[in-house]
């Protein structure tokens, strides 16, 4: 057993399916931790479904997933490196996974991960992932860095462990405490401002302004194109994350997908006390229209992403509002 899962009460097939995950992952940190000794795990490899460039270690992870989950309790297996939705077998859940989160950081030795999404299986493979997110009965990513992280929610609360590198151990650590509600960070990729929507722009601006500008205080950012690394990093001391949809063809929707990026790393960030949208209504509350579906996506500490709905009213009202009017 890599994981120690006493005192979750999970279902033993649920059990049985981290262990594999994290079996998976305590490899893929191994094979990061090689890069570049024993191969060039950034090598291009094609492109996937959604159109994005495939390196060698999404197609790797990918197929170390999918065949460490045959033979479990996973019947349907979705996933971004995958066009269509695989059968594995018979079974009563349903996964989805987005296998290498954070491919434009393979090669310069910054923190990727994966991101995954747990249903139970419906009577089809498409009706099991495109359904409202809130059915998620797991959600969570692992976080390949300085250390190698498993944060997952089933619902009660967000559960941390950290490798053991030594042992090939995951040691659990305590739950992920509500998330900071004063911290003045924010992340968004600002070289995309200028096709922003209006209500984004306004939001940007006034932390721009800092001490002279509406809010009255100084701002900081942070953007690392990892979404585990910004997630982990929310969870951990607050702030906001924000990938809206923009004028850019093909973005008008964002680029983080609904099923396998945004829908558990929701899960997780509501669990914890927080707060995700597409900028306005909550991703728990939404089901995508397809596999590859994209959505904008906001996320972290609840008066933050509140405020920043607010902006799509009236950004001269919502720039006023002090946090304690948005407090959950
Ligand atoms: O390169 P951009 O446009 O700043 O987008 C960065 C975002 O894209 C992603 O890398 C997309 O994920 P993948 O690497 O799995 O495609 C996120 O991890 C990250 O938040
Ligand atoms: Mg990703
Ligand atoms: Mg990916």
């Amino acid at each position: 057993m890599s994981l120690d899962l006493d005192g979750l009460a999970l279902a033993p097939e649920l059990a049985d399916v981290m262990q594999r995950l994290s079996i998976v992952g305590a490899r893929l940190q191994r094979l990061i931790a090689r890069n570049g000794i024993d191969q060039d795990l950034a090598a291009a490899r094609g492109t996937n479904a959604g159109g994005d460039g495939q390196k060698a270690l999404d197609v790797m992870a990918d197929a170390a997933y999918m065949e460490a989950l045959k033979g479990s309790a996973v019947a349907f297996y979705a996933s971004e490196e995958e066009d269509e939705i695989l059968t594995l077998g018979p079974g009563t859940l349903a996964l989805a996974v987005d296998p290498l989160d954070g491919s434009s950081n393979i090669d310069v030795n910054v923190s990727i991960g994966t991101i995954f999404s747990i249903f139970p299986a419906a009577d089809t493979a498409e009706a099991s992932f495109l359904r409202p997110a809130r059915e998620q009965i797991a959600g969570g990513y692992m976080i390949f860095g300085p250390q190698c992280a498993l944060v997952v929610t089933f619902g009660d609360g967000v559960h941390h462990w950290i490798l053991d590198p030594d042992t090939g151990r995951f040691e659990r650590q305590p739950d992920f405490a509500p998330i900071p509600k004063d911290t003045s960070e924010f992340a968004i990729n600002a070289s995309n401002k200028r096709h922003w929507p209006a209500p984004i722009r306004a939001y940007v601006d006034d932390l721009i302004a800092g001490e002279e500008g509406p809010r009255g205080r100084n701002f900081n950012m942070r953007w690392i194109a990892s979404l585990v690394a910004e997630t982990h990093r929310i969870l951990r001391r607050g702030g906001v994350f924000l990938y809206p949809g923009d004028s850019r063809k093909g973005y008008e929707r964002g680029r983080l997908r609904h099923v396998y990026e945004c829908a558990p790393i929701a899960f997780v960030i509501e669990q914890a006390g927080g707060r995700a949208t597409d900028g306005v209504h909550p991703i728990l509350d939404q089901a995508p229209d397809s596999l590859h579906a994209r959505t904008p996506f906001v996320f972290g500490t609840a008066p933050k992403v509140k405020r920043i709905a607010h902006y799509y009213d009236s950004p001269e009202v919502a720039a006023a509002m002090p946090d304690e009017h948005l407090m959950p």
